[in-house]
């Protein structure tokens, strides 16, 4: 479980995280979304203890994260541009990490086989490719067994297979009861991956809610009706709370009735149809919708002289 409480960290004048308060919560899938900038890996530090908060708290199971005693036992994290010594192999690599947090040697081969690692675990990581090399991170992530793993953007750079990889070993760490929360800043990515979504633009809170929750919100009663009688149709749905436009001839979209009641409204006067489709504005599009002014925000601010400097 992470908790975060009114947040916040700024750099001399530049907020990168405003009073964020949050949960998350064991046995889930979290995705940390917001536009490049928002404020992601900022939070992520902050929650493992490399930065310190300017105001506001975070807790991981229970405890600052400094204050743990074994830490790797309680989080297990992968951030990007993760360091690595890349004469050493991967086996070694591990094994080192393992005995400076008295972890046995037998666990190193139990997440060298966890992330498939084994038939390259003693070669040098230096010539990794990138997605041999995060499934490497995510090892060194799972190496003290923790009860909540935070990754950031895991998936970047990913082809198809370890993007599924990446995903199928989220599933499994939240079904064992783990907290799971990883950053992103893919709504597609997110929506494939994610039970539960905390979305944040220019630092703040944006919206802290599960997909399900996402997807209803999202214009889940319009409905595109293909008819030869729009006229009849049309009067036939007419309600206080129906609206029908139409912007093809024989193509209305209706908003507050479920495409089952069109239909059956349809039948009763006797309006042909031709096609009944409920439509769904794409969460990518809630999303951009969101954060739209964050990105703007982020877009103006980076061509300033003073963010260069
Ligand atoms: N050490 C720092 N010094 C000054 N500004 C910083 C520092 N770290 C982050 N920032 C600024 O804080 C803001 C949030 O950055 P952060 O990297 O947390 O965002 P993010 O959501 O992770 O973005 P991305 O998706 O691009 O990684 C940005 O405007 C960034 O420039």
């Amino acid at each position: 479980m992470i908790e975060a409480n009114q947040l916040s960290k700024t750099y001399g004048d530049k907020v990168a995280v405003d009073s964020l308060t949050f949960t998350v919560e064991p046995g889930k899938v979290t995705g940390f979304l917001g536009p490049n900038g928002a404020g992601k890996s900022t939070t992520m530090r902050l929650i493992l203890g490399l930065d310190r908060p300017t105001s506001g708290w975070v807790t991981v199971n229970g405890k600052a994260y400094a204050d743990h005693p074994r830490p790797m036992a309680e989080v297990g994290a992968l951030l990007e541009a993760r360091a690595m010594h890349t004469s050493r192999t991967a086996y070694n690599h591990l094994r080192a990490l393992a005995a400076t947090h008295g972890i046995s040697n037998q666990r190193v081969q139990e997440v060298i086989d966890l992330v498939g690692l084994g038939e390259v675990a003693r070669k040098r990581t230096g010539g990794f490719s990138l997605g041999m090399g995060q499934r490497l991170g995510i090892a060194c992530a799972l190496l003290g067994d923790p009860r909540t793993v935070i990754l950031d953007e895991p998936v970047n750079g990913l082809d198809p297979e370890g993007v599924r990889w990446v995903r199928d070993l989220l599933r499994n760490l939240c079904s064992e009861g783990r907290t799971v929360f990883l950053s992103s800043h893919l709504m597609s990515e997110m929506a494939m991956t994610a039970d539960q979504l905390i979305i944040i633009g220019h630092g703040r809170l944006i919206a802290d809610m599960s997909l399900e929750e996402l997807i209803a919100s999202v214009g889940a009663d319009r409905v595109r009706v293909r008819t030869p009688d729009p006229d009849a149709l049309t009067r036939a749905l007419a309600g206080p709370h129906v609206k029908v436009s139409s912007e093809e001839t024989g193509v209305l979209e209706v908003q507050g009735l479920p495409a089952p009641r069109i239909g059956e409204l349809a039948s009763q006067h006797g309006a042909v149809l031709h096609e009944l489709t409920p439509l769904r504005a794409s969460l990518e599009e809630a999303y951009m919708d969101m954060t739209k002014d964050a990105v703007e925000y982020h877009a103006i601010s980076t061509t300033t002289s003073q963010d260069a400097a």
